[in-house]
């Protein structure tokens, strides 16, 4: 079994691992940039299953400004073109921009709020269009060349164009105005005993190198994109390029390295190196690169559409010794097939070159999907680099940690930890949901008198198990269950928890469980969220009573905290707190 789970079908814009960050500061925004406040919009709350688009019509966003006007009955048509001022950025990094006369609201993306450009519109929604951007009139104040040489190809870091403090800004627009319009708060920002609750957003001490772990495919299908996105000014897009990605030169090669073109399971974009991981990894992504290119024949790279040959994904993760703080790197090379007398050159080159290679693992993927996540790990190579080696990752001081795929970080977890706002008397009962491998949990249940997790996936569950054994910790239990299943006996698992810590991943908290933290009446509710729409929408849920607010209200928001963990991309974390009303 593969207890180190890897992620399917990698592009770069499949980000999603909270990657070790370190210090705690803030940033300061301008105040003139702060828009004008309006009262809360009432509307219906999103169903659970609404999630993303349907939240973030950016037609409500043209509202929030009632200065703003209202959107005029102009509609655009398909394929006109069109000339556009970028307001702000949205979901997924999509510029938010409307149209200079009429005020029409389109998302675009590669849009930079401040910019005047020209856009071809490619389909209409309901109350807005969508469209792409052909032309920049005129940059704003905070584009800057984006420093990666594949940047606007591979999908990934689709701000890198924008001034770091300029994302920040953005980033905790978003979810100061979520958190008001759906989750319903309001823009007046009452202050409280702490001040006001939307804080200022955690900034991420690394701008680049931050990510731990990366994964790159083989393959037959180079994708070469023909449109560079990188100028600061004139970044021309093309119908194809935005549309089928057609623009690009499709050249069938023996061998391709890289990242998977957006959308496109077959195309491989070739990667020299990622800004986003370790110095070290990009000089091992080179020499695996060189090796593989040179034995293609001996080692052909996977086809996705004839499943034919041997090299399918190569994946680095970097770590530090919990003793020495040196780095240590993780390989896991996945292969169609169990040929080690094809791999052990491979890896007694680069573990030579490598001293910091602490392990390198065989994965072998027989299944056609593009996934290395059933793959079947061969004790290849486990000796003598030492497989996994766990001991030696430090997380907090904390040894032994199996790191999840959503590795913690340092930054997340003490705002965790403060949000909990434990007495440190050990005689609270913390219950941990969605807990992964049970490190938000473990990392503070000294202070506590039990932790009880739970988990979707039995192999994570086994994981935090082992973390807590691994650690000593005696006052940690872990359950496996579905939370969106919720049975009629689940809260016999565990007793009345003091606290609730919930950290579900994008869809959001399942209304039944919801409606279980309304009954369970906890004193408090510390809700770490991926994705604001969806948090803001449960949020609303838990501080202003049920559907249709009929149920009495049961929580008083304390605090919404973003954090910045993956700059250059959309991603944005926050920490709430939410405390019982009496
Ligand atoms: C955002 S991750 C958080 C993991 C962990 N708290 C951490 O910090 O590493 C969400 C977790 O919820 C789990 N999960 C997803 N759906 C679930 C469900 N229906 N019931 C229980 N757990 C679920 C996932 O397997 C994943 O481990």
């Amino acid at each position: 079994m593969a207890l180190w789970r890897s992620v399917s079908t990698v592009c770069c814009s499949s980000l999603g691992s909270r990657s070790a960050v370190v210090p705690l500061r803030t940033c300061s925004i301008p105040a003139t940039r702060i828009r004008a406040s309006s009262s809360a919009v009432d509307r219906t709350r999103p169903a659970f299953e609404d999630v993303d688009e349907k939240l973030l019509e950016p037609v409500e966003r043209s509202q929030w400004d009632p200065r703003e006007g209202k959107q005029s009955n102009f509609y655009p048509k398909k394929g006109q073109d069109i000339e556009l001022v970028c307001d702000s950025l949205a979901y997924k990094g999509h510029g938010v921009c409307k149209v200079v006369d009429t005020g029409f609201v389109l998302l675009c993306e590669r849009a930079l709020p401040g910019e005047r450009l020209i856009a071809r519109v490619l389909r209409k929604r309901r109350g807005f269009a969508e469209a792409y951007k052909l032309k920049t009139i005129s940059v704003h104040d905070n584009a800057v060349v984006a420093p990666c040489q594949h940047f606007g190809d591979c999908g990934g870091c689709k701000t890198q164009n924008l001034a770091y403090h300029a994302q920040l800004y953005e980033k905790e627009q978003q979810v100061h105005h979520l958190i008001a319009r759906i989750g319903r708060f309001g823009f007046s920002q009452p202050e409280g005993p702490t001040g006001s609750y939307l804080k200022p957003i955690v900034p991420c001490s690394m701008e680049y190198h931050y990510r731990n772990k990366m994964e790159f495919s083989f393959g037959t299908q180079k994708w070469v994109p023909a449109v560079s996105y990188n100028a600061v000014s004139g970044n021309e897009g093309t119908e194809e390029s935005q549309q089928t990605l057609s623009v690009t030169t499709q050249q069938s090669e023996d061998f391709v390295l890289g990242l998977h073109a957006p959308k496109r399971f077959d195309r491989i974009l070739p990667i020299n190196e990622c800004l986003l991981q370790h110095d070290v990894a990009n000089q091992i992504l080179k020499k695996v690169k060189t090796y593989c290119s040179a034995n293609s024949e001996k080692m052909p790279a996977y086809n996705a559409h004839t499943h034919k040959g041997f090299l399918r994904h190569f994946m680095i993760r970097t770590g530090s010794d919990s003793n020495t703080g040196s780095l240590q790197v993780m390989v896991n090379l996945v292969t169609s097939s169990f040929q080690p007398e094809l791999v052990q050159p491979l890896v007694s080159s680069l573990v030579k070159e490598f001293p910091q290679i602490v392990s390198f693992v065989n994965n072998v993927a027989t299944g056609v999907g593009n996934t290395s996540q059933s793959a079947e790990e061969q004790g290849f190579a486990r000796k003598p680099y030492n497989y996994r080696n766990p001991e030696r990752n430090s997380l907090r001081n904390f040894r032994q940690f199996i790191l999840p795929d959503e590795y913690p970080t340092e930054v997340l977890y003490r705002i965790v930890e403060d949000g909990c706002s434990l007495r440190g008397d050990g005689t609270e009962i913390i219950l941990d949901l969605f807990c992964g491998t049970g490190t938000i949990g473990l990392s503070i249940a000294k202070g506590a008198k039990h932790v009880y997790g739970y988990e979707l996936v039995p192999e994570a569950v086994a994981d935090a198990r082992r973390n807590a054994e691994r650690n000593g910790i005696m006052n940690a239990t872990f359950i496996q269950g579905d939370l969106n299943k919720l049975k009629d006996d689940f809260n016999q698992e565990f007793p009345k928890p003091d606290i609730v810590i919930t950290d579900p991943n994008r869809p959001g908290m399942h209304p039944k469980l919801i409606k279980y933290l309304l009954k369970l009446k906890a004193r408090r509710i510390v809700y770490v969220s991926c994705n604001p729409s969806t948090c803001a929408r449960d949020l609303d849920w838990l501080c202003h009573g049920g559907e249709g607010g009929l149920e009495p209200q049961t929580y008083r928001l304390v605090s919404v905290q973003p954090v910045d963990m993956f700059p250059h991309t959309p991603h944005i974390e926050c920490v709430c707190v939410l405390d019982l009303i009496e």
